[in-house]
């Protein structure tokens, strides 16, 4: 079988962008079978109504992975994701403008200023893009990697402070931390591999199905 015959696989998240992200792919052609509305379903992998795609539904960190290997062709990911990994084989065309929040460094509220500091301990999900922040400033960061609840660290002694995602603000607030930077805003992207989108026509009309129902023009180069 040739790889043009495969069915084209699109990675999308289990979690929060899920809901936002249901009526774009509509809006762009890709609607998943009634299984993949089935709470009670173990699948992972479901069909597309009228389309020899798949869909696989898979963490937000794994979309990347699926894409940047090309076991999956495209997928929406969070630009948080698309920056920690740095993938060179992952393209991120299109910006779906939802998924929004921010990745900031926090601390607690009480906490001694530590302007002048060479070296930080920081607990993170995001230990690349974590290390980078500091680095653009010449401070060396330890990062503790964390997968979630990031905020306990500081009050249990792991780390003096985080850098986590941000929207509302509600859970630094609830945990008694305050946000002391943002490092960079967040938004949800469409990824492709950048192989499959040379090779697989297919990728190509879903990048435009997408950028049309977005309203961005197709102005970037695949190697941009
Ligand atoms: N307040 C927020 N907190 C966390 N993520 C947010 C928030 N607002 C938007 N996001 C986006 O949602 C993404 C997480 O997506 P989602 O929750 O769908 O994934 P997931 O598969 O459940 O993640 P996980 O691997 O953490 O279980 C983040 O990468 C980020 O881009
Ligand atoms: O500013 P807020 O609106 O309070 O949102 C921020 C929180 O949301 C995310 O966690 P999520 O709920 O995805 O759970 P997680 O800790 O398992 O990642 C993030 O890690 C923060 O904890």
């Amino acid at each position: 079988m040739s790889a043009q015959l495969k069915p084209l696989t699109f990675a999308i998240p289990k979690g929060r962008i899920l809901d936002e992200a249901l009526p774009l792919m509509a809006r762009a052609g890709v609607v998943p079978d009634k299984e993949f509305f089935d709470k009670s379903s173990r699948a992972l992998s479901f069909a597309v109504e009228g389309s020899d795609m798949r869909l696989i539904r898979v963490r937000a960190f794994d979309v990347a992975t699926f894409v940047a290997h090309g076991a999956a062709q495209a997928g929406i990911v969070g630009s948080d994701v698309v920056d920690e990994f740095a993938y060179a084989d992952l393209y991120a065309p299109v910006d779906l403008d939802i998924g929004h929040c921010r990745l900031s460094v926090a601390e607690p509220v009480d906490a001694a200023s530590t302007a002048t500091a060479s070296h930080v301990r920081v607990a993170s999900k995001y230990p690349n893009l974590t290390r980078k922040h500091y680095e653009r400033q010449g401070i060396q960061a330890e990062v503790v990697k964390l997968n979630g609840a990031m905020e306990l660290a500081p009050m249990l002694g792991l780390a003096g402070r985080i850098v986590d995602l941000v929207s509302t603000g509600r859970t630094l607030k609830e945990n008694g931390l305050r946000e002391t930077d943002v490092i960079m805003q967040i938004s949800a992207r469409l990824i492709v591999n950048r192989a499959a989108l040379k090779t697989d026509p297919r990728v190509g009309e879903l990048v435009e199905q997408f950028r049309a129902m977005a309203g961005q023009a197709s102005v970037e180069e695949v190697g941009a």
